[in-house]
């Protein structure tokens, strides 16, 4: 069998247009272009200031995980964060600044939970995390959880403010929410309340 790039005990190419040293080319060439595509969409849905899921991202993984959990019967919940003043503070302290708090509550989110959890940056200061097949979801817990790291984040910073944040929790019910859209857009309506 003539295997691409390799000769036969003839000398014969896969491709005998091209030398064997060309057709060996081409399949690098022809690998570059798919790890360069692979990037993309792994580009295209990460955030790349905080490295986690962006909205695109998230949704769809989100979706993923709810329609397991709907298949399953197993209970799904939607934490979804925004940062306490945050605009006073990208204000007071410089863009850059904001940008450093927004890294390290990514980071508290990374460490705080699981890794099939699903974890992503909506947009500006608003984060979401999708908790899957858990049974009752303890927010209090939760909270204390990532107050703690967050508290050792701000103790070694050196900064003139602490990172604060406000979480509200919707329940998935399949028989409510058609979508993991639905899920986001309760979880907005809460919080903006
Ligand atoms: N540093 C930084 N700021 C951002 C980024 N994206 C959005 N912002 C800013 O984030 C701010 C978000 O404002 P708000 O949602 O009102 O945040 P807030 O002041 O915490 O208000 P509440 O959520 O009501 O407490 C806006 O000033 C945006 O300009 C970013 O990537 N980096």
């Amino acid at each position: 069998m003539l295997i691409p790039g390799k000769t036969d005990k003839s000398g014969r190419s896969a491709n005998p247009l091209l030398t064997p040293q060309q057709e060996r080319e081409r399949l690098r060439d022809l690998a570059r272009r798919a790890e360069q595509e692979l990037a993309g969409v792994q580009m295209a849905s990460m955030d790349e200031l905080t490295l986690l899921s962006n909205r695109h991202g998230f949704t769809a993984l989100a979706r993923l995980g709810l329609n397991a959990c709907r298949e399953v019967g197993t209970p799904a919940t939607l934490l979804y964060f925004t940062l306490d003043e945050f605009k006073r503070m990208n204000y007071l302290y410089g863009r850059a600044k904001g940008d450093d708090a927004l890294k390290t509550f990514a980071d508290v989110l990374r460490i705080g939970f699981r890794e099939n959890d699903v974890v992503g940056r909506l947009e500006g200061d608003r984060f979401v995390a999708l908790l899957t097949g858990s049974s009752v979801v303890e927010i209090e817990a939760i909270k204390a959880r990532l107050d703690e790291i967050l508290d050792e984040r701000n103790a070694t910073a050196h900064r003139s403010y602490d990172i604060r944040f406000r979480v509200v929790q919707v329940e998935y019910d399949p028989i409510v929410h058609d979508s993991i859209e639905d899920l986001l857009g309760e979880a907005e309506r809460v919080m903006s309340r």
